[in-house]
């Protein structure tokens, strides 16, 4: 790969996460000390380089009514609002602020396609709540300047299960950076939490903080290399054709794994037994009800009658073998770009590993065994294969995934490129041993490990 085409891959990971940092982040120099987190410094997470000797709650247990009443103070040009965003304007506002600031476009030439599918999908889990999508706008004109969320999780690290919400969407209007307003957000989601009685969070950020419990890479599969050309994301290496670069990426016509089918409701209660099953092997997962499980692979109402594909946001596929056995499953979803000033292009196709879970290797009771790993590997190949297949069959462009989960056992042989992306994971309020998130020392994938990050987040 030559030294543009790296670069031009680096762009387009970073529009892919926008909240990614860059390799040079993790480095010790260019990583902030302790004492210089002024903002973190003073909340109940894990110091930076700290020994951690035990897991477990950091705080001294509190009760609800322990915790004011009333937001903290914004300075009088601003106020707290609560987005509610089953009303289409203001979900409207949410769109707005996040499509013009949540991504950092150099040359403004990509936005998020934000749509109303995605976020009914995302910020309406079941037991999601209004107050928990907090915004702040100015006085005077009621814009929508700062927003935060938080969905309600059921957590597993390692044997402990722990209730708690995952926070995301987190962004601070351009014009009002610098100007710590994010402190503000997080103590009033804090409070906002706190009140229902809930008390640990899960976060992932590009940003280095205080302090990592893993740290996944980025990567991403040309689907229509073509195209991805055409808009200036990717650039043709010397000594390459593009005819080369096309059979590279090729792909057969239809998915090619016997008894592949879409995940239907009737499939429900059997797949779910195979993920949650699955997923014991992780040390950090997210564990979820019937209903949780309908929502995130089936997509609610709206998701499984819609026939649309520009608003279909989840796709969920199983193996059904001959004797109607579920054996595996995966899903991804969709978060398209709009592609400003290109005559040609309009939008970018992309899409974004999920879950998945594979019986391929469950007999084995050690997942390391060298037959249990050949089998996952072939498995995981050919289903990821398959929903590369599927997604560039929907128009997606390129496919992302982390290094989480056993995703190390197929990224290389499917040509699965590595960003310069990186995602932290954190937990708040909640110290435990680090978990690996799939990479070697060098940053490369971790074949032999893999990863013990069983959560995917948006
Ligand atoms: C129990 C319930 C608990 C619930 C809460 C759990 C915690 C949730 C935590 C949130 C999870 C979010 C998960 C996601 O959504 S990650 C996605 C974050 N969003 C973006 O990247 C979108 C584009 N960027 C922006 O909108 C702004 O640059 C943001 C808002 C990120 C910072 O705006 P700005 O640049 O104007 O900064 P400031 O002057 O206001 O404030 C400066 C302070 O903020 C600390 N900072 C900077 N970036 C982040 C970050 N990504 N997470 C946590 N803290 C961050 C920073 O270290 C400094 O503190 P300290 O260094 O002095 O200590």
């Amino acid at each position: 790969m030559s030294e543009d085409q790296e670069g031009k891959l680096a762009d387009l990971l970073k529009l892919l996460k926008l909240n990614n940092g860059d390799l040079s982040k993790l480095t010790q120099q260019q990583r902030k000390e302790m004492k210089d987190y002024k903002f973190w410094r003073t909340q109940p997470v894990t110091k930076l380089n700290e020994a951690v000797d035990r897991e477990g709650p950091i705080d001294k247990v509190k009760t609800p009514d322990e915790i004011r009443d009333e937001p903290l103070p914004l300075l009088n040009e601003f106020e707290w609002c609560t987005v509610n965003v089953t009303n289409q304007d203001e979900l409207e506002d949410v769109f707005v602020l996040l499509n013009e600031n949540y991504v950092e476009d150099r040359d403004a030439s990509f936005r998020f396609k934000y749509t109303r599918e995605f976020f009914n999908w995302s910020l309406r889990s079941p037991g999601w709540k209004s107050e928990w999508h907090v915004g702040v706008r100015v006085r005077a004109t009621g814009k929508l300047v700062a927003f935060i969320s938080a969905i309600p999780v059921d957590l597993r690290v390692r044997n402990n299960a722990i209730r708690g919400v995952e926070i995301n969407f987190l962004c601070v209007h351009k014009q009002l950076r610098g100007k710590r307003l994010t402190p503000v957000l997080i103590k009033e989601i804090t409070r906002r939490v706190n009140k229902h009685d809930i008390w640990y969070a899960l976060y992932t950020s590009g940003t280095v903080l205080p302090s990592p419990v893993s740290v996944c890479r980025y990567t991403h599969r040309p689907l229509n290399w073509s195209k991805l050309h055409d808009v200036g994301f990717t650039h043709l290496p010397s000594k390459t054709t593009k005819a080369q670069m096309l059979a590279t990426y090729a792909l057969p016509k239809e998915p090619v794994t016997k008894g592949l089918r879409p995940l239907q409701e009737k499939d429900l209660d059997e797949v779910h037994a195979l993920f949650e099953k699955y997923q014991e092997r992780f040390d950090l997962v997210q564990s979820f009800t019937r209903e949780e499980f309908n929502h995130w692979f089936i997509g609610g109402e709206e998701q499984s009658q819609n026939t649309d594909p520009s608003k279909k946001v989840i796709y969920s596929y199983v193996v059904e073998s001959p004797e109607g056995k579920i054996t595996d499953f995966f899903s991804f979803y969709s978060l398209p770009f709009t592609i400003l000033n290109n005559s040609v292009h309009q939008e970018l196709g992309i899409g974004y590993l999920f879950y998945y879970a594979s019986d391929a290797d469950l007999a084995y009771s050690d997942r390391y065994d060298p037959a249990a790993t050949a089998a996952l590997k072939e498995r995981l190949n050919s289903l990821i294969n398959d929903a590369c297949i599927i997604a560039r069959n929907v128009k997606m462009d390129v496919f992302n995934a982390l290094t989480s989960q056993d995703n190390a056992l197929f990224l290389d042989d499917l040509k699965f490129g590595p960003g310069d992306g990186f995602l932290n994971f954190y937990l708040f309020n909640y110290k435990t041993f680090p978990i690996s998130g799939g990479l070697t020392d060098d940053k490369s994938y971790d074949a032999q490990k893999r990863s013990n990050v069983g959560v995917v987040m948006l």
